[in-house]
């Protein structure tokens, strides 16, 4: 008998090959097979199991979550997972643990910032799992201002040894993640004092528990920092707290690429830039944009589902309501998330081709694209992961009072992503660098050094600058050229109206701080313009398939018209476009999402999720959404029993108290 699909139709009306449209999406047909794979060897074991991750007590969670990383450890070993492979479990298990640390920031900062001798000691152990360690920066009282973190590394010459101390009961390592419980070692950031000179901050492999034992070390005081937002969610994660009492650790753990004590205690600081001890951060930062792309897609791809199964109003001859998804209103709202998800995929793919290369050439002591890529990564990290934390709410509301219920999926997803603003740099002030980053390319335009990368469009300033926009009619914003000048000249005129602005200021600093409100939105238009370019430059790629490409110039020039449409202040006022351009650009919009809306179902297919990995009755892959969610409510503990725990003591006192006042 086949299977019951409340969709079938909605999938069959799709106008494009789905299979190809999966390898689009997964990058490459190999990357497609793969994720398959590993997506169904999780769906189907139930160790892996999570839908009743919310009901658990903290204690419970935590073992599980324990229990779970031992399992996928197991699984990469018997199967011989390729290190790509074990990523994308992890990724499918998508429960936050201690190994997303160690594999994730532990172990690159070994890679980046120690020299190869310290290669060669710790990487073997760290692969091999024999010890687990964790990144731990930020402190009780400075988590933004890496420069003003308190811990002391200081040098002893007569024993060669480094004494770490926290000084302060700000200077506490507060919110790394697997140091609460878990890890054995951390990679600690420190001021490094040698001969009573502070030399700013520098990481170093301290050891933190007894490998025999798991108990803290002589003058180690550790644990975690408590409960966190929402149920399950992130306190699957044990975020520590850490004190060193006069912590001795040989010298030889400085991690010392960037820069050295020799054994008589002399400083050296070698030819690789200082800003390398930040370089965990940009590889992490570039990460959580891919992972924004997938927790995005996941939230759309619930509410685009229940949209489709949702009906309300306008029965007419006793025929079904409406499909909520048919009006407009929930189009416009959810059409714009869904396109936005394959921008943030399509501008992940080049961030890390763009991360690769940086690192390719940091190899090679080439350190002059390093300045891009951390604007890149900043800027891109903070854009994408605002945006879809603010999607994940936006799409619970999309789906009703149904998308309130936990098995809806959303309020977990939401309360597991939010974090991500916040963590690897707070978002406001990674845009904050990323102004920076553009009004020292402003200042440099006359100076005949050309901008290369993302802000080569600032060195056609002078045509930007004037240029006019040449839409007459609607259809004259589907052409990729009018969208990428329009946006162009947008974050062009914004970075040089804020430098005008800076400049009036006798010291620079006061300038950066006063006008700091427009100097986000600048890198905002930046980042923003960045996103469209690289979906334009997606679809100049060969791209297979029967109406494939044409779906994707939809969500490209969907994602394009609608920021055009939420920022047309910007645009008008800058004079880039009139007003009736911006109303010609929102007629255009209307008319595309009557394009998107018999793809939506197949458009959200081709994420390739699984029912485990969604986690959501709304969004299953056959839209059987009432019987689930009638089935589910019998499944919560309240419902274990007829009456409640507590009646004889509580209700029934009330209640008969209420009989009596009713006979007097
Ligand atoms: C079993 C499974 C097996 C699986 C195996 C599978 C294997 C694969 C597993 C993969 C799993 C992955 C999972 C990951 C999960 C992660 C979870 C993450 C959790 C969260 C972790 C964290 O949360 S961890 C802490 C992050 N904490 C910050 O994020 C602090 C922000 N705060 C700053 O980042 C700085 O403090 C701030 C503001 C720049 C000021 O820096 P500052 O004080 O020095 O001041 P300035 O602004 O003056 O900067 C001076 C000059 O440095 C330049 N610059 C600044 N930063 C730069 C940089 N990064 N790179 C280059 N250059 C940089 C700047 O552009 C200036 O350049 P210039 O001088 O030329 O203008
Ligand atoms: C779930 C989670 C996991 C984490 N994991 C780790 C980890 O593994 N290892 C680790 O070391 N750390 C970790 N952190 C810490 C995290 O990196 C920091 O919390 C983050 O960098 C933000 O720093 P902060 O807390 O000091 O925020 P603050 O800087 O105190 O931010 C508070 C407010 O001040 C504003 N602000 C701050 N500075 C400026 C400025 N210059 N200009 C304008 N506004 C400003 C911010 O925008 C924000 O609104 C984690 C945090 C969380 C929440």
């Amino acid at each position: 008998m086949e299977a019951l699909d409340y969709h079938a139709e909605e999938r069959r009306k799709a106008e494009f090959n789905l299979d190809e449209m999966k390898i689009v999406w997964a990058g490459s047909r190999r990357n497609y097979e793969l994720s398959d794979r590993v997506a169904r060897l999780v769906a189907s074991d139930p160790v892996f199991r999570k839908d009743n991750r919310t009901m658990l007590t903290r204690k419970d969670l935590f073992k599980d979550t324990l229990r779970k990383a031992a399992h996928a450890w197991k699984r990469i070993i018997d199967l011989r997972l390729s290190e790509e492979e074990a990523n994308m479990l992890r990724s499918y298990v998508d429960q936050p643990a201690f190994t997303d640390l160690h594999w994730g920031m532990f172990i690159p900062a070994i890679k980046g910032q120690g020299t190869s001798e310290q290669h060669e000691k710790w990487l073997p152990m760290a692969y091999k799992m024999q010890i687990i360690g964790c990144y731990a920066q930020t402190e009780l009282g400075h988590g933004s201002n890496v420069q003003g973190l308190e811990t002391t590394a200081t040098f002893d010459p007569q024993t060669d040894e480094f004494d770490l101390h926290s000084p302060t009961l700000t200077s506490s390592k507060w919110w790394p993640g697997g140091l609460g419980k878990v890890s054995t070692h951390a990679v600690v950031y420190a001021r490094l004092i040698t001969g009573g000179q502070d030399h700013g901050v520098h990481g170093f492999i301290v050891q933190l528990r007894g490998l025999d034992d798991h108990l803290p070390l002589p003058g180690i005081t550790v644990g975690d920092i408590g409960m966190k937002f929402g149920s399950g969610a992130y306190n699957s994660m044990d975020n520590g707290l850490l004190r060193f009492d006069h912590v001795r650790i040989p010298r030889n753990q400085m991690l010392m690429r960037v820069s050295q004590v020799t054994r008589e205690g002399k400083f050296v600081q070698s030819d690789v830039p200082r800003q390398l001890v930040y370089g965990t951060m940009v590889y992490v930062r570039q990460t959580i944009v891919s992972d924004a792309s997938c927790a995005l897609a996941r939230a759309v791809c619930i509410a685009t589902r229940y949209s489709a199964v949702r009906r309300q109003f306008g029965s007419q001859n006793g025929g079904p309501e409406i499909q909520v998804i048919d009006y407009k209103t929930q189009q416009s709202r959810l059409f714009p998330l869904l396109a936005s998800a394959y921008a943030f995929r399509f501008v992940g793919e080049w961030l890390k081709w763009l991360y690769t290369d940086v690192t390719q050439r940091l190899q090679a002591n080439d350190f002059s694209t390093l300045p891009e890529a951390h604007a890149c990564t900043a800027g891109l990290k903070s854009m994408t992961t605002s945006v879809t934390a603010d999607a994940i709410e936006e799409c619970r509301k999309l789906c009703g009072g149904h998308g309130y219920l936990s098995n809806s999926g959303l309020p977990e997803l939401f309360a597991v992503y939010i974090p991500t603003c916040t963590y690897e740099g707070d978002n406001v002030v990674l845009l904050l660098q990323v102004a920076r980053f553009l009004m020292k390319t402003v200042s440099q335009l006359g100076s005949g050094k050309k901008p290369v990368g993302t802000t080569a469009y600032m060195g056609r300033a002078e045509h930007l600058m004037q240029c006019r926009c040449e839409v007459e009619m609607a259809q004259d914003w589907l052409k990729p050229s009018t969208i990428l000048e329009a946006f162009e000249a947008r974050a062009v005129r914004m970075s040089i109206a804020c430098a005008k602005s800076l400049g009036k200021f006798s010291n620079p600093e006061d300038g950066f701080a006063e006008l700091s409100p427009d100097l986000v939105e600048v890198a905002i238009a930046h980042c923003q313009l960045i996103v469209v370019s690289k979906f334009l430059e997606k679809l100049q790629q060969d791209i297979p398939g029967k109406g494939v490409k044409r779906q994707l110039e939809i969500l490209c020039n969907v994602y394009a018209l609608h920021l055009l449409h939420k920022h047309l202040g910007d645009f008008v006022a800058t004079g880039c476009i009139t007003p009736n351009q911006g109303a010609l650009a929102n007629e255009q919009l209307r008319l595309l999402y009557a394009q998107v809306r018999p793809n939506a179902i197949a458009l959200v297919d081709a994420f390739n999720y699984t029912d485990h990995y969604l986690g959501s009755i709304l969004g299953c892959y056959d839209g059987n959404v009432y019987q689930k969610l009638y089935q589910e409510a019998w499944k919560d503990p309240l419902n274990d029993t007829v009456v409640p725990d507590g009646y004889l003591e509580y209700l029934r006192p009330i209640l008969k108290q209420h009989i009596r006042t009713a006979r007097l």
